[in-house]
């Protein structure tokens, strides 16, 4: 055992991983005893926050353990309100389709709308078809095109899926949660957080009005940078959303594989001329 400023100190204490115990703090029972003793105060900890990070932590778990295989992938968001006889469900079917057969994986909410259109798609072209459901109050289920699906109950821990498996993303119109959806994917490529990632909206009719806005008093008021907008494309042909997704990531892998050819360059010059 060693003090606090780290001299040994037999028995002045009780460590708790990085935690010190002394006197009155010094628990009066093992862990052991407590895991082992009969439940006295109900189940009320079950909704509590320290059991609701073990939630979490295996909703990352059974997240990453579901999708660290699915290969290139690119995430499709959208209105979960729209039906089968709306165009935009035929936009997004024609995404999720282009999607497949450009050989990427198609990530979507799950849900219905936009997103079953997108894994409809998918799923017909033969490619694989990603739903990340979340728990709603009003259970909508996954929808039939889902061929790997994951549920969440916490949105923040599906969000995290959508970025990290995906190489890009098709935005088609939406309301709060696609605007969610959007805000976090051009947050995270502003603040340098993710490697750039394209991002593609469909429908000019819908969007427009919102980069017009983002462009003038957004950018006016200095609250983006003057570049920041150029993270966006904005496209009417679901075609060509799919052709400018997998043409920029396809830039940006060769990008990324001249830099580790560069590195690994550099790397060997360093050891020719004996400086590492
Ligand atoms: C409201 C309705 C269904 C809700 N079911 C959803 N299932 C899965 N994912 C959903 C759902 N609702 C929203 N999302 C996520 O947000 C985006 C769509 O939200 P919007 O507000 O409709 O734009 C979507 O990309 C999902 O990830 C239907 O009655």
């Amino acid at each position: 055992m060693t003090s606090d400023e780290g001299v040994p100190t037999p028995g002045s204490g009780h460590r708790r991983g990085p935690v010190l115990l002394r006197r009155g703090q010094i628990p009066t029972m093992t862990a052991d005893e407590r895991l082992l003793a009969a439940p006295r105060q109900g189940a009320s900890w079950l909704h509590e926050d320290p059991w609701r990070v073990l939630r979490i932590q295996s909703e990352l778990v059974e997240g990453f353990g579901a999708l660290a295989e699915i290969g290139p992938a690119m995430s499709v968001f959208g209105s979960a309100r729209v039906g089968p006889d709306h165009p935009e469900y035929a936009l997004a079917e024609r995404v999720g389709r282009g999607l497949a057969n450009a050989g990427y994986a198609v990530i979507t909410g799950g849900g219905p709308g936009v997103m079953e259109a997108a894994n409809k798609g998918a799923n017909q072209a033969g490619g694989v078809s990603v739903g990340l459901g979340i728990e709603l109050p009003f259970e909508q289920g996954m929808n039939q095109w889902v061929d790997l699906g994951v549920n969440f109950r916490y949105f923040f821990a599906r969000k995290l899926m959508f970025v990290k498996y995906a190489q890009g993303f098709i935005v088609l119109p939406g309301g709060f949660g696609t605007l969610d959806e959007l805000s976090e994917a051009l947050t995270l490529v502003q603040t340098h957080k993710v490697t750039e990632f394209p991002i593609v909206l469909v429908g000019s009719s819908y969007w427009q009005g919102l980069l017009d806005w983002l462009g003038g008093p957004v950018r006016a008021h200095g609250m983006i940078g003057h570049l920041d907008l150029d993270l966006i494309r904005l496209v009417d042909d679901p075609d060509e959303a799919v052709a400018l997704v997998v043409e920029r990531d396809a830039q940006l892998r060769a990008a990324e594989d001249a830099a580790v050819v560069e590195a690994a360059a550099a790397q060997r010059a360093a050891g020719a001329s004996g400086d590492v």
